[in-house]
Order: C-alpha cells, then sequence, then structure tokens
C-alpha cells in the first residue's frame, strides 16, 4: 500500500461511542451482543436488570463503534434508583450516536413519548432502531415504521432483528456514519473493557435471579470477592477459583435464593460456572455464599461496596 493511500484511509476511518436507550425490555442488551458477538450485557425477558455500563466493541476495516449499554430510566424510589437515572443522563450526554430502541410488536407508549423527549434535548444524533421484526408481518411493520417517524424527528429509522441477525450489519453501518473522524479508540483485539470481575458477578446474578425474579425483582446483589487464577503451567486442566457472595435483602430472600436443602443455589452456581468458564476459556470452581445485607438498596455505603 502506498504511503498516500494509507493517510487517506487513515482520515477517513470514524471511531466513537453509541448507546441504544429505551424502554424496559425493547431489546437494548440483545441487540448489543447480536452486534458485538459475545454474551457481554445482561439480558432477561423482566425489565431493568442492566445494572452496569458495559461497553461492547465493533471493529471495522473502516471504523470502530464502542457500545456503551445503559440500564433504563425509571421513577426512582431508592438511593440505587436515583443513582441509575444519574448514570443513565450521564451516559447519553458523552456518546456520539444514540440508537432508540422502540419494538415492533408493541404499540408506541407513553414510555417511549417520555424518553423521545429527553433524548431530543442532547446533541447526538437519534437513529431510531425498530427492534424485534421477526416477531411481526409486513403490514405491521409498515404500520410501526410509519408510526415511528410521526414519533419524533431521527436521523434514520433501521428496522432490525436481534435473532435472526437481520438488518444488524445495516444499522452498524448507519451508526458508524455519525460518528467522529478519530483514530481507533481501543485494540483491535478488545470486546469488551468491563473487568472480568464485573462480568463474573453479573453472569452470577443473572442465574440467581432465574426463576425467582417476581419475588424478588431487585433484591440481588453479587460481589466476587477473590479470583485465583490457575499457573500459567497447569495446562488444559488449569482450574481458576471464584468466590462470591449472593446479597439478598432480608433472612427470608435467603431461603428463597438457597431453596430446599440447597438444591436451588447448586443450580445456580451450576449454570453461572458454565458461563463463566464460556467466558474465561478455563475451567472453574466456584464457591458461593449467600448473604442478607439488610436493605442494601437504601443504604449508600453498602450500594459502594456492591460496586453501584
Ligand atoms: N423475538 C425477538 N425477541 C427479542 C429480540 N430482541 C430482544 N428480544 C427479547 O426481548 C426481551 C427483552 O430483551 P432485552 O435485551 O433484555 O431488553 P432490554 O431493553 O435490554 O431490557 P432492560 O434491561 O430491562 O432495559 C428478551 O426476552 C429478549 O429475548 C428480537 O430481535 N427478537
Amino acid at each position: 500500500m502506498s504511503r498516500g493511500a494509507g493517510r487517506a484511509e487513515e482520515q477517513a476511518f470514524r471511531a466513537g461511542f453509541a448507546c441504544f436507550v429505551g424502554r424496559p425490555n425493547a431489546g437494548k442488551s440483545t441487540l448489543v451482543n447480536a452486534i458485538v458477538g459475545q454474551k457481554i450485557a445482561i439480558t432477561s425477558n423482566r425489565p431493568q436488570t442492566t445494572r452496569h455500563v458495559v461497553r461492547g466493541v465493533v471493529h471495522r476495516p473502516d471504523a470502530q463503534l464502542v457500545f456503551v449499554d445503559t440500564p433504563g430510566l425509571h421513577r426512582p424510589r431508592t438511593v440505587l434508583g436515583e443513582r441509575l437515572n444519574d448514570l443513565v443522563r450521564q451516559t447519553w450526554s458523552e456518546v456520539d450516536v444514540i440508537g432508540l430502541c422502540l419494538p415492533a410488536d408493541e404499540e408506541i407508549g407513553r414510555g417511549d413519548r417520555f424518553i423521545t423527549a429527553e433524548i431530543a434535548e442532547l446533541k447526538a444524533p437519534v437513529v431510531a432502531v425498530v427492534t424485534k421484526t421477526d416477531l411481526v408481518g409486513k403490514a405491521e411493520l409498515a404500520e410501526r415504521l410509519l408510526a415511528v417517524t410521526q414519533l419524533g424527528d431521527f436521523a434514520e429509522v433501521v428496522p432490525v432483528s436481534a435473532v435472526s441477525g437481520d438488518q444488524l450489519d445495516v444499522l452498524v453501518d448507519v451508526l458508524a456514519t455519525y460518528l467522529p473522524r478519530s483514530p481507533q479508540l481501543y485494540p483491535s483485539d478488545m470486546i469488551t473493557d468491563e473487568p472480568e470481575q464485573v462480568l463474573i458477578a453479573e453472569l452470577i446474578r443473572e442465574a440467581a435471579l432465574e426463576g425467582v425474579r417476581d419475588e424478588l425483582p431487585h433484591s440481588i446483589a453479587v460481589l466476587v470477592e477473590e479470583i485465583q487464577r490457575p499457573d500459567s503451567d497447569a495446562g488444559p486442566r488449569a482450574v481458576t477459583k471464584i468466590y462470591a457472595d449472593v446479597y439478598v435483602e432480608r433472612q427470608s430472600q435467603k431461603a428463597i435464593v438457597i431453596g430446599a436443602g440447597g438444591s436451588r443455589l447448586r443450580d445456580v452456581g451450576t449454570r453461572a460456572r458454565g458461563e463463566i468458564e464460556d467466558l474465561l476459556g478455563t475451567r472453574v470452581y466456584l464457591d458461593l455464599h449467600v448473604r442478607v445485607a439488610k436493605d442494601w438498596q437504601r443504604d449508600p455505603r453498602q450500594l459502594r461496596r456492591l460496586g453501584f
């Protein structure tokens, strides 16, 4: 390659930050996962499970797109709720482009209008992303696209399905055009900069929530106390030892998480261990303890300790 061509390519390169916003369950986390191609954000069919800002990096020959994942805005009832909302607003003001997720299979509602109005005030261009298109027929999709164009003044409207993969590449192309000209922000081999400890805690929390979300929707937090790496010469049988505490707010919740004779906690451990082994690429020994931290959501000191 001539030096001239190299410079031109350098000049054409774009890099920057994007985030998906939208009401709970709009499909934001699933979309980031599908685009980045690795399980990094936490998905669920229940609202408000994404707590940490998790980044995924998409590397393209002409662009680098860094995704910042935020929890949903909601009416704050606790210190945790207020912190989450502050975090969301702060993230929104720092990105180069925003994808507003609107599910194709649901009518536009008050929540969507509220978020649209909030982000209209920011400087970043907003791309409306109509998600879950695999769930609707053509006629319904056309109707929804029309309603979306009437909802606000969007830079573009892109329909996608994270499940079928349809239009994901188009969405990345569109988002990339709104990034500033910039050299790469992160090394080419980086997919996420979230500390492993946080990712591991999220995987455990997700497993612990499985099946008890109705009873304990926001009452579980996980703290990874220690990660003991295997010796570098341990070979394929290397085991990473992880010690983690699962925090609940009350004694009664502890009993739910542990289950009869500890059966539920064993299942949680097995499920989380499988996910962590995929993440780390080694075998994992996982030691889980359930502890009660009374009303941790209302106590700023405990919140800090638990990473909020
Ligand atoms: N069929 C289908 N389902 C989807 C698609 N994207 C997401 N879902 C489902 O929709 C539900 C919500 O998805 P999430 O990605 O957790 O939604 P979210 O917007 O991140 O939700 P919060 O974390 O609550 O804000 C999950 O059950 C997903 O499996 C899609 O493209 N097609």
